[in-house]
């Protein structure tokens, strides 16, 4: 028996369609993500965390889940949006059904909504706060709730995901992985570099890739004081992506400017916009933000363009940036800043997520890079 599901927005609208997950009432910012496949990876982002998300690609669940897929140990996200999931998985991988998943993870989830209709308004009137219920269905109750929901705006996420405990990392990436990017190879032993990295709700797949170029990886919780790295006496520094609003996070910030003039830094998102603000410069919420597999960035020095893996909704701001950081990628979808890197000191990042994990390997490069820097 299909059970009745309704999403509101602060703008009025009601969209109503059938539970495919757990029933319950969440809220969060809505989002759009144009991947076609990858959607056990989006599901296990932490940085989704506080939003609910919606795939523009019209089927899903059709491979179902496995536990390679996994980002993270859990979905992070607050609700989930599709236009139709798959009646079928049908996939050698596969190990269960998409809605028993969400099931099984108290996912509050709808489909056989109008997704392009959803998106449209996002797409014009910027990212919506909302509210997906299976228990309250009634519109002007679930409207109101929607405007009174927190939204992102200065609310530290990270320390709803970030691990409570050090660990070493040892897992490589899936084997996938190994045939499909060209120059990574499977770790046997870690004498490469150590890397610290602070982790604000690391993706899995990146300390897979570092661990896969010989690095040791020591991973610390994001709050971790720049003592408390420097303690560690590693070769380098990783920033790692996260949810939310990035200046709150003052924290992290101190912890950065404690340890950028002693030792290279890379950062991916949450860390490309840490190490930005770190060095002076601030960040803005975008319109409706990058996410998806398909976006294309452009590497500056040299033309180059990347297909590359998206997930944020802040981002540098160009006019703010200091003389010591060069942008060196740019979105070609809207111009705004992919990268940046230090002028004199051994410190990069990227907004991008050149881990992939769902998405294209073209800037697996950037690991390379990074092992470079902490070879000088
Ligand atoms: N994936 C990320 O690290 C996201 C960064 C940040 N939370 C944003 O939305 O912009």
């Amino acid at each position: 028996m299909s059970k009745p599901a309704k999403l509101a927005l602060e703008d009025g609208a009601v969209f109503t369609g059938v539970s495919i997950g757990s029933d319950g009432e969440v809220d969060g910012e809505v989002c759009f993500n144009t991947s076609m496949t990858g959607y056990q990876e989006i599901l296990t982002d932490p940085s989704y965390r506080g939003q609910i998300v919606t795939m523009t690609y019209p089927q899903i669940g059709n491979y179902g889940v496995n536990d390679g897929d996994l980002e993270s140990e859990r979905p992070h996200l607050s609700g989930f949006i599709v236009r139709e999931h798959s009646r079928a998985d049908s996939n050698f991988r596969s190990e269960g059904s998409l809605s028993d998943y969400l099931k099984e993870w108290g996912v509050v989830a709808i489909e056989s909504i109008d997704t392009r209709a959803l998106v449209r308004r996002i797409r014009s009137q910027g990212a919506l706060r909302g509210v997906l219920s299976t228990i309250d269905l009634d519109d002007v109750s679930l409207v109101a709730k929607a405007k009174a929901s927190p939204g992102l705006v200065g609310r530290d996420l990270v320390r709803e995901v970030m691990p409570e405990m050090a660990c070493e990392w040892q897992e490589s990436c899936s084997e996938w992985t190994h045939l499909n990017v060209e120059g990574i190879r499977k770790s046997t032993e870690t004498t490469g570099p150590h890397v610290v990295a602070l982790d604000y709700g690391m993706k899995w797949n990146i300390p897979r890739h570092l661990y896969d170029q010989g690095c040791q990886v020591t991973v610390l919780p994001g709050t971790a004081t720049a003592e408390d790295v420097l303690a560690q006496n590693p070769d380098g520094v990783f920033l790692s992506n996260g949810p939310g609003d990035p200046e709150p996070l003052e924290y992290a910030i101190k912890t950065i400017q404690g340890v950028m003039k002693q030792k290279p830094i890379f950062g991916i998102c949450l860390g490309h916009q840490l190490l930005s603000l770190a060095c002076g410069a601030k960040t803005f919420k975008l319109k409706f933000g990058h996410r998806g597999a398909n976006h294309p960035v452009q590497r500056l020095s040299d033309g180059l363009v990347e297909i590359t893996s998206q997930n944020h909704g802040f981002a540098v701001d160009e006019v703010s940036l200091p003389a010591s950081l060069e942008v060196t990628h740019r979105s070609l979808n809207d111009n705004t800043i992919e990268g940046v890197r230090h002028r004199e000191l051994p410190l990069f990042s990227v907004q991008y997520h050149p881990e992939a994990s769902a998405g294209p390997h073209d800037s697996h490069y950037l690991f390379q890079d990074f092992l470079k820097a902490m070879a000088k």
